[in-house]
């Protein structure tokens, strides 16, 4: 089938990717000439593993081609995904309106029958906003030419979004139409999906919506409960893996750590949380998500600050600057929140990470960029671990040890063993975790 997609970022090139895999043919849309100059260049201009290989492949074998003339897409495919950005207003409600300009183009240039698809993560209602919107540009052109509107949210994790998107857990299809949902079955019809749910759009897209805020709030209230442990001394890592073997809770996402940060666990809980106060209705299990999340880091940080002394002046390495390792996405990354407190305690800043330093650099050009951990490490006074790299966890820690100035490690994601730290003469803090 043919498919077009409006949106070349991480959602829209690797469903890309992914439908071409399953034998479609695939024409992506960006109004970034940028970055479709670089794809047809065949170069992901983001970092995510597999990505570009599957990209080259699939365009060789012209399955996949990339574009900035979205009307050409419009008018050749009868199914039209949308993977734009939908990022937080500073209310912290969805910001529609690059969803409001795709559908528009798709009102002004469809010229026979199409399944207009949102992929994008949007608020209750927004398939029929689309609806609306298409239907005005329609009736502008004075024409009735009929079309259905679905909706079909994605699940994939970074730096796993190639397999996530290849052999999804679950494929969620929110319908009110037979014609439309049978042909959502046919373009999934060669994935091994063991799940395939069609129901409403607007359940389709709240399970989009609540699934990142479950997700979420695993994380915060095991964040939470860390912050008790330390008190108590108690090790909260125990604490999770001995919940975790309960079958009705499972291990998945009860790492405490210094937050949870990226494009869509902090704008959508709190797109959420916004959709319920404008019902007049306050979710506060959602905001209480959002709000550990938010002191998260900075509670750490003045732990640590503490077990220094202080950072003014200091030598302090941050290990790590990317939201979770394997990408180099550094949206709502704690790294920011730690290098910014730093900055404003005066310490003296150097850095590493194996993917996100080029865009941490745009924002704070001052602080120094190391080019492997030891360096980074040479002559600190502390090491804080932001993001937990294998680079780190697998770091030979003794010869660490001998080019630090002082032996003290911030795990601000229990990603080391503290007994094996403390043997190497560190002073270690993880989070909510007691001293050794
Ligand atoms: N990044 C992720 O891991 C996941 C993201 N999502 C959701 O998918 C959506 C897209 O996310 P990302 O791919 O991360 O965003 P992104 O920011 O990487 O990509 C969005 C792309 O849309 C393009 N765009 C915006 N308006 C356009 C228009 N009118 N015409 C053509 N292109 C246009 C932008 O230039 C950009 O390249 C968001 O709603 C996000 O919440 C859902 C699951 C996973
Ligand atoms: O809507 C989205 O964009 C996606 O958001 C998340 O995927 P992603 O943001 O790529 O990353 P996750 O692996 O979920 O991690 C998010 C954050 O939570 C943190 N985290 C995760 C797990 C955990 O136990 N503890 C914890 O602090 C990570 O460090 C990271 O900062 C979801 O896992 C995807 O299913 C969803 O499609």
């Amino acid at each position: 089938m043919k498919i077009a997609i409006i949106g070349a970022g991480y959602v829209g090139t690797t469903t890309a990717a992914a439908f071409a895999h399953h034998g479609h043919e695939v024409f992506v849309a960006d109004n970034n000439q940028e970055k479709i100059k670089a794809f047809q260049r065949l170069k992901v201009p983001f970092y995510e593993d597999g990505l570009e290989e599957a990209l080259k492949e699939f365009i060789q074998k012209n399955l996949l081609s990339f574009t900035t003339d979205i009307k050409q897409i419009i008018q050749g495919c009868e199914v039209i995904f949308l993977a734009v950005g939908t990022p937080s207003l500073t209310t912290g409600e969805a910001d529609l309106s690059y969803i409001k300009e795709a559908a528009k183009e798709i009102g002004r240039y469809m010229n026979d029958y199409k399944v207009i698809v949102i992929k994008s993560t949007v608020p209750v209602g927004t398939v029929n906003y689309v609806q609306e919107v298409i239907q005005d540009e329609l009736k502008a052109r004075k024409s009735n030419i009929p079309f259905d509107t679905v909706s079909n949210p994605e699940f994939l994790r970074e730096g796993k979004a190639m397999e996530d998107a290849i052999d999804p857990e679950r494929i969620v299809i929110g319908s009110d139409s037979e014609r439309a949902e049978t042909i959502m079955r046919t373009i999934y019809k060669e994935f091994r999906c063991p799940n395939i749910m069609c129901t409403s759009p607007k359940n389709a897209e709240m399970i989009k919506y609540a699934s990142n805020s479950f997700l979420a709030a695993k994380i915060s209230f095991m964040n939470e409960l860390a912050r008790l442990c330390d008190v108590l001394g108690v090790d909260v890592a125990e604490v999770s893996k001995g919940m975790g073997l309960d079958s009705r809770i499972g291990h998945q996402f009860l790492q405490a750590g210094i937050g949870y940060g990226g494009s869509c666990f902090p704008k959508d809980t709190k797109a959420l949380a916004q959709i319920a106060l404008q019902r007049n209705l306050s979710l506060g299990i959602v905001e209480a998500v959002c709000a550990v999340n938010e002191t998260q880091a900075q509670w750490f940080l003045e732990k640590a600050e503490n077990a220094l002394g202080s950072f003014s002046g200091k030598q302090i390495t941050v290990l790590g600057l990317t939201f979770k390792p394997d990408t180099d996405d550094i949206r709502e990354a704690s790294s920011l929140k730690i290098i910014d407190y730093l900055v404003k305690k005066k310490a003296l800043i150097s850095v590493f990470d194996p993917k996100g330093m080029e865009h941490v650099k745009k924002l704070f050009p001052g602080i120094s960029y190391k080019t492997d951990p030891l360096q980074a490490l040479t002559n600190a006074d502390a090491a804080i671990i932001a993001t937990e790299w294998k680079q780190f966890t697998e770091l030979d820690w003794k010869s660490a040890k001998k080019v630090m100035a002082q032996p003290y490690i911030f795990d601000g994601r229990n990603s080391l063993d503290p007994e094996v730290m403390k043997n190497l003469g560190y002073v270690y803090m993880g989070v909510g975790r007691p001293p050794l």
